[in-house]
């Protein structure tokens, strides 16, 4: 579903209005349409399913190694740096890096597109938990490959900057999948990346 501008536009107006400030005057006027701009940048993923995205991000090389059905052949990228908004305030995620794991499975994907992939689903309404398995399904359905692991490091607006303010607190969330549920070896290769 489209992100509805217009709308957005409309009720950043009325935000600013129960704020009981004058969304006329010089320096709000043009608030609402930069709102409606902002989100159009940091909600994009919002416009896709996860299937779409594991098509657009979906680029993979039928690779000459041997691939063997126990290989424990993992490929990691870590400190991808990730934004989000955290689905219950809409307070940013901030400070926060995804590792990405897997144990290829007759192809290989681009490694970019896997900071891709992780950009995108973070550029929705999320929790934390759901920016990993978002990534750790579309991780699958592109590399046709069960294992896959997702670690993610992150600080939460909602967290530190209201409400408790634990300003230092940081969360970390793994997301398991295939033999990285139950194998300690490729668990170690994600931690330790
Ligand atoms: N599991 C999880 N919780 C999150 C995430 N982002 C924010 N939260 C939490 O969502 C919860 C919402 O709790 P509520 O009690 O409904 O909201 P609240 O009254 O503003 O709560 P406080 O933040 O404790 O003031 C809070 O505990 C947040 O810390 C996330 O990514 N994952
Ligand atoms: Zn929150």
């Amino acid at each position: 579903m489209a992100i509805d501008t217009k709308a957005i536009k409309e009720h950043i107006r009325g935000i600013l209005i129960a704020l009981g400030d004058d969304p006329d005057r010089e320096g709000l006027k043009d608030t609402p349409d930069r709102v409606a701009r902002m989100y159009n940048e940091v909600f994009e993923g919002m416009n896709y399913t996860n299937e779409q995205i594991a098509q657009m991000f979906g680029k993979t090389f039928e690779d000459e190694m041997d691939f063997e059905s126990d290989s424990k052949d993992v490929v990691v990228v870590k400190d991808i740096q990730l934004f989000s908004y955290c689905e219950h305030h809409i307070a940013l995620m901030y400070d926060m890096t995804a590792t990405v794991a897997y144990v290829p499975n007759g192809k290989v994907i681009g490694l970019s597109k896997i900071a891709r992939i992780a950009d995108m689903v973070s550029k929705r309404l999320q929790l934390q938990e759901r920016i990993g398995s978002d990534i750790a399904q579309i991780m699958q359905m592109v590399t046709d490959s069960e294992d896959v692991g997702v670690l993610i490091q992150g600080c939460h607006s909602c967290m530190t900057a209201r409400g408790i303010r634990q300003t230092n607190a940081k969360t970390t969330t793994t997301t398991l999948r295939g033999r990285f549920r139950t194998d300690a070896d490729l668990q170690q290769r994600l931690y330790q990346a």
